[in-house]
């Protein structure tokens, strides 16, 4: 089925005129009323909903959303999945399902999406990653933290169970960075990291306070051949494998023996859905780190050397972003994702991460020839 655009977009608001706020400009009596969307703490405190039906995902258009729709889809029905984005989508996506174009500030027009399509559950994906966030300190600030403020409103004060990765760009400089666990120090010194620890403890604390069915993970750095990343420091492992198939030649912006955490999209997919549809009772945190594959980028390369051509060459050309991944960890403790709702990535070698990325963009690359 197309689902139209146009019809999804919100363009037939209802006209909500704003009330001056000073109370001269009121006639005596007159009462102030929200738009008739716009609810305040309509549920008890404790109340959680066991199931999620309809699902709205934020920020949908990056590397992460059509994978994950496509995924959700397949569990809830396509029509029950709400992709939204700042940006408009292509007519391939726009055949899979509804599109909302939705910008994570304009809060009223998402609570308006929320409240008139039934939505029971928020995947917020919406973001400025690490290194564009770095160059874009204000659009950082006004998307990862306005943009988080609002969506975790608009889940506590709708009771939706809502989902908002975190990153390991959570840590900084003073964490372990071999094994980190899950409790540690958290003093991330770029504003994306700033922005995931607040979007963190604002989550837990509706949690507490409001009983919000608010969940996170600590993605590493993902990998995926078919979608671009957009914007962070892991990007180069991606930028390898098209530079590899294209010119067998590729220049790093980090350097040959940084090590970083990672995962293949994947298992980032799968291990999502299922931490997003688990039962809360399964849950004994909010948030779990989640993690499946170190590798620097000489490793890297000597596995694309192997697997693809020996002729590959790479060279190393650190900038700015050395900084950040400098900050992170190498790898992750994820332990407890393990045993409370038995996280299982399948793809954990870095051989077995080259051959899969290979074969996906080379059989793209058939495709669209
Ligand atoms: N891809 C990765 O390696 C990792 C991703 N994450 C997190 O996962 C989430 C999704 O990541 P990706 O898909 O990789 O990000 P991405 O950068 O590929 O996509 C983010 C999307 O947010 C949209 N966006 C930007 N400003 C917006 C606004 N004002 N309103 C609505 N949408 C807006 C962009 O148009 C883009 O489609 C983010 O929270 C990110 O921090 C965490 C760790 C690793
Ligand atoms: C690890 C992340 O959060 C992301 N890939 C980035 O590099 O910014």
């Amino acid at each position: 089925m197309l689902y139209e655009l146009s019809k999804l977009r919100i363009l037939k608001f209802p006209i909500h005129r704003s009330i001056p706020f000073s109370s001269n400009a009121l006639s005596p009596g007159t009462e102030i009323r929200p738009p008739f969307y716009v609810s305040k703490n309509l549920f008890s405190t404790t109340r959680q909903q066991q199931t999620v039906n309809r699902v709205l995902i934020t920020g949908g258009l990056g590397q992460l959303g059509r994978g994950i729709a496509s995924s959700l889809r397949s569990k809830l029905g396509d029509s029950n999945v709400f992709l939204s984005d700042i940006k408009d989508p292509d007519s391939e996506t726009l055949k899979q399902g509804p599109f909302v174009r939705l910008d994570i500030i304009d809060k009223e027009s998402i609570e308006k999406t929320v409240f008139e399509n039934k939505i029971d559950g928020v995947i917020h994906l919406s973001a400025i990653l690490s290194a564009l966030g770095e160059k874009h300190p204000q659009k950082a600030i006004e998307v990862n933290i306005r943009g988080a403020e609002n969506i975790l409103d608009i889940a506590k004060n709708h009771n939706l169970r809502i989902f908002i990765p975190s990153s390991m760009g959570a840590f900084g400089p003073s964490t372990v960075k071999d094994s980190t666990p899950d409790l540690t120090i958290m003093r991330p010194n770029t504003l994306y990291g700033i922005a995931k620890v607040y979007m963190e403890l604002m989550g837990e604390y509706y949690n507490q306070k409001n009983g919000l069915d608010f969940r996170s993970l600590r993605y590493p750095g993902i990998i995926s051949g078919d979608t671009p990343p957009g914007g962070g420091t892991t990007d180069y492992a991606v930028d390898i494998f098209h530079a590899a198939i294209e010119k067998n030649q590729y220049t790093c912006f980090l350097k040959k023996d940084t090590y970083l955490a990672m995962m293949y999209v994947d298992d980032c997919i799968s291990e999502t859905i299922k931490f997003f549809l688990a039962p809360r009772e399964q849950l004994s945190q909010c948030v779990y780190n989640v993690d499946a594959i170190s590798f620097s980028p000489e490793e890297l390369s000597n596995e694309i050397k192997k697997q693809w051509s020996p002729e590959f060459e790479i060279s190393y050309k650190p900038d700015y972003r050395q900084k950040i991944a400098d900050t992170w960890p190498r790898s992750m403790c994820d332990s407890k994702a393990r045993s409370d709702w038995n996280f299982y990535p399948k793809l954990t070698s870095t051989s077995s991460l080259v051959s899969k990325m290979l074969s996906v963009i080379k059989r793209r690359n058939e495709y669209e020839k």
